[in-house]
């Protein structure tokens, strides 16, 4: 868990000062169009880094959503060398007087995360930006790195540099905005081991996160509100309309960026997070692992939409039903019918 906690402090802390800072041509969009910035890969390589510096001779297996194929090619060359200083002057910072890592040091630590996960053994799972959207367009976002044993979660770690500490209030326009970031109370840690609970904390200094997380059930769905995502074409906003009204919950939807949700979710923000993408949408296990054992612990239920627990040990991707639902044990089953009768109604 140390070692995990330490991984997602550095990495956010060079997503944070690249976030302020970041320049046209550090960004680009990948074979499927979703965009990718240096801080994507830059965070990739420090919690590889990272892992591999506090377990040292132990085998390293890690199931990430970046690779260096693109960085490798010539248009990659200015990218992969601004990664490359990017990444050394966080090492520097975290190990005075060391010798810089190489730009194929680099790369090579990008390419650990090519792991295929599994049932079987251990694998870190890492999501390095997740919400690159929201990163880009100074939202919310999440480092997110799970630990995957015989194809269990057991431990979890959420970075979420913009989030504040507090409860997010409807009028904060989904609290959305990072030009909070950086001032007090912002920047939240979320950390869950199985079976010892979900914990938050700042995300600033480097102290265990103690705020133990407790939810609580309801059954009053005019007091509840649900999440889901930001962007409108991760999720059918209009499937999940019609959810809510069944379900008789009247406060506006809060759509924020990334796995940021999640926590969120843990520590009561909102009582139910939504996520219905396009038929035929793979989910990727690095999307909802560390996530969803912050929920778990917490409490919470997540499965996909028909009710089934999410099997994180099937390779790189969930194999799932349409669908992935979070929420507070008796919302979830309530959920679970309301998302079967608005399916059958058609309309
Ligand atoms: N078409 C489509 N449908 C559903 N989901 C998609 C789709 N395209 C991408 N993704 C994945 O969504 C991840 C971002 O999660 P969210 O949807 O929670 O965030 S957001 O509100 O949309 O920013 C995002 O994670 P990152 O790539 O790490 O940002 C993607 O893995
Ligand atoms: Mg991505
Ligand atoms: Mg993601
Ligand atoms: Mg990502």
């Amino acid at each position: 868990m140390h070692s995990a906690l330490t991984a997602v402090r550095l990495a956010s802390k060079l997503c944070q000062r690249v976030q302020l800072q970041l320049k046209a041509g550090e960004k680009t969009d990948k074979a499927d169009e979703s965009p990718v910035t240096v801080a994507d890969y830059g965070a990739q390589a420090l919690v590889a880094w990272s892992l591999q510096r506090s377990l040292p001779n132990q085998p390293f297996s890690m199931v990430a959503e970046e690779d260096s194929v693109d960085l490798r090619q010539p248009e990659g060359a200015g990218m992969a060398a601004r990664i490359t200083a990017m990444v050394n002057e966080v090492v520097s910072q975290e190990e005075p007087g060391s010798q810089p890592l190489s730009e194929a040091d680099v790369l090579g630590l990008i390419d650990t995360g090519g792991s295929e996960g599994g049932s079987q053994g251990r694998h870190w799972v890492l999501d390095p930006i997740d919400g690159t959207r929201g990163f880009v367009g100074m939202r919310q976002y999440a480092v997110c790195l799970g630990l995957l044993d015989q194809g269990q979660v057991v431990v979890g770690v959420l970075g979420c540099p913009n989030l504040p500490g507090g409860q997010i209030q409807d009028e904060d326009g989904a609290g959305n905005s990072a030009a909070k970031a950086g001032t007090d109370g912002v920047g939240v840690i979320f950390a869950a081991q199985k079976g010892a609970g979900s914990y938050a904390g700042p995300l600033a200094g480097s102290a265990f996160p103690r705020d133990r997380l407790q939810l609580s059930d309801t059954q009053n769905f005019s007091q509840i509100r649900f999440m889901e995502s930001y962007e409108s074409k991760h999720s059918d906003f209009s499937f999940t309309a019609k959810l809510a009204a069944k379900l008789g919950v009247s406060r506006p939807a809060l759509r924020i960026d990334s796995q940021a949700k999640y926590g969120a979710l843990a520590r009561g923000d909102a009582a139910i997070n939504l996520r219905f993408p396009r038929p035929g949408y793979r989910e990727k296990i690095w999307d909802h692992a560390a996530g969803a054992l912050i929920v778990q612990e917490a409490g919470g239920v997540i499965s996909d939409a028909s009710g089934a627990p999410l099997d994180f040990g099937k390779g790189r991707w969930l194999d799932l039903d349409r669908g992935i639902v979070s929420a507070t044990p008796a919302v979830h089953a309530a959920l679970l019918q309301a998302i079967q009768e608005v399916s059958q109604s058609g309309d």
